[in-house]
């Protein structure tokens, strides 16, 4: 069980240089104590997530009472309650898990995450659903997410009508043990309620029951996912940038960035299964660090989704020859061995037959190295994360090597890496067009704008 970084393509003239590498080595020393100072002070809660059991427990008991009743597992959440089991079910659950019997899946239901209050969706999914045989689980750090909460009055309402006083069997509350509406709901209800730890934040909780609830419930083995963030943790312990991977990360993307006008950050994993993956880390990576500083400064390197091969044949054009504002982190599988050597046919047809006894695996793979190789060319920085595996191990030690890296991204770049001022003006506004109470300041402010002006519209 390994994970690596390959670094050496950030190295180039015009990007990463020694002399930045070897100033920056100070600077990172300073950034880790600023983080380890904040663990020490538990406002970091997510850094104790691996080693935490007893909030494991809580999650396994759920998943031994609810035995095998569950034909469908519905998650209503958006952003950090939403991206995290979506992207563990790709990950983990591949293949289209929805879509296999219930024998296929070893008994274990189907895992719906509805991250939206767009209402074709969530009519398309109540009408397939059997109600009897569906669990709803409610996930909102705050407990008071808007469009999380809109979610849950109409399933609720469907529930009532169905099940009278039994409806609360059908629900499962993630959240906050102390803040926001969901846990007095819960607790004057009597609805099974799991915990967010409070000093752990929406983007940073996917290893809290947020992730490993809907993970466990659909078979993935939880105690793996931790015990891979467990090693990356230790891993990351020391301030010297040679053994610390998610140092090496950050103060890259930082360096890069902040020193050599770099300012995106592609994501791109040569492996289906990884492919939500990518845009959890985008919410981790622009919910962090976009910020105004102290000083007034807006900084915050932009985040991209990308997947090989397939953006080979819509964004690498972009990454090679678009402004040189980018660095693209790679994550490699290696071994991908499934379907064996592709067939040699058509000997006499020059574009088919060099495939011919090649694996796909060998494929993706010097395609792969193939656009490391041209963008370093172009003087286009890159990286190659290496996973030996797509398995709860290797998942949980990068979704935990990239927290971390958020963590140092935030002190290199001297902002608050969690919090997420810039979200709220919107969240006003629409209380103000709703009407809610309380929100008089922001309707004033509302009224303020200029209004839609009919000679600017075609
Ligand atoms: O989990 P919740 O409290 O419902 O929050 C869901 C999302 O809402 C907000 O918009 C925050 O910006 C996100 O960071 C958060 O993940």
């Amino acid at each position: 069980m390994a994970l690596s970084i390959d670094y050496t393509n950030m190295f180039l003239p015009g990007a990463v240089t020694d002399a930045d590498w070897e100033f920056a080595a100070g600077r990172f020393r300073a950034a880790h104590a600023a983080v380890m100072a904040r663990v020490a002070r538990g406002d970091l809660g997510f850094v104790d997530l691996p080693e935490d059991a007893a909030l494991l427990r809580q999650t396994t008991d759920f998943v031994q009472r609810a035995g095998d009743r569950w034909e469908d597992v519905v998650i209503l959440g958006i952003g950090g309650s939403a991206l995290g089991p979506i992207a563990l079910r790709t990950a983990l659950r591949p293949h289209a898990w929805n879509t296999l019997s219930r024998e296929e899946r070893g008994g274990k239901p189907r895992l719906t995450v509805l991250d939206n209050v767009d209402p074709e969706t969530i009519d398309a999914v109540m009408s397939r659903l059997h109600l009897e045989r569906a669990l709803f689980v409610v996930i909102s750090k705050s407990g008071g997410t808007a469009e999380t909460m809109a979610q849950y009055l109409i399933i609720r309402a469907a529930l009532d009508e169905r099940f009278g006083d039994r409806a609360k069997e059908h629900l499962v509350f993630v959240t906050d043990p102390a803040k926001g509406s969901l846990r007095p709901i819960a607790t004057k209800e009597g609805i099974a309620a799991l915990d967010i730890p409070p000093n752990v934040g929406g983007r940073f909780s996917v290893l809290t029951p947020v992730g490993v609830l809907p993970a466990a419930l659909i078979g993935i083995d939880a105690g793996q996912l931790l015990a891979g963030a467990a090693d990356m943790r230790r891993r990351c312990a020391g301030d010297d940038l040679a053994g610390n991977p998610a140092g090496t990360f950050a103060l890259l993307q930082w360096l890069a960035d902040d020193r050599h006008g770099k300012h995106n950050h592609v994501l791109m994993p040569y492996a289906d299964p990884l492919r939500d993956f990518a845009a959890w880390f985008v919410q981790l990576w622009a919910e962090s660090l976009g910020k105004v500083r102290k000083d007034g400064t807006h900084v915050g390197p932009t985040p991209i989704a990308a997947l090989g091969t397939t953006d080979q044949h819509a964004q690498v054009q972009l990454f090679m020859e678009g402004p040189a504002d980018k660095t693209i982190t790679f994550v490699e599988v290696a071994g991908r061995t499934a379907l064996g050597p592709i067939p040699k046919l058509y000997a006499d047809v020059p574009d088919l037959a060099y495939l011919g006894g090649h694996s796909l695996g060998e494929l993706l793979d010097a395609e792969r190295r193939a656009t490391a190789g041209a963008l370093a060319r172009r003087g286009r920085p890159n990286m190659t994360i290496t996973l030996d595996a797509v398995d709860a191990w290797h998942v949980g030690a990068l979704i935990f090597l990239l927290e971390l890296a958020t963590a140092y991204a935030g002190a290199l770049y001297d902002i608050d890496a969690f919090d997420q001022p810039g979200v709220e003006l919107g969240k006003q506004f629409t209380y103000a067009i709703l009407g809610r109470p309380g929100s008089d300041a922001a309707r004033a402010e509302w009224d303020q704008l200029p209004k839609p002006d009919p000679r600017r519209r075609v």
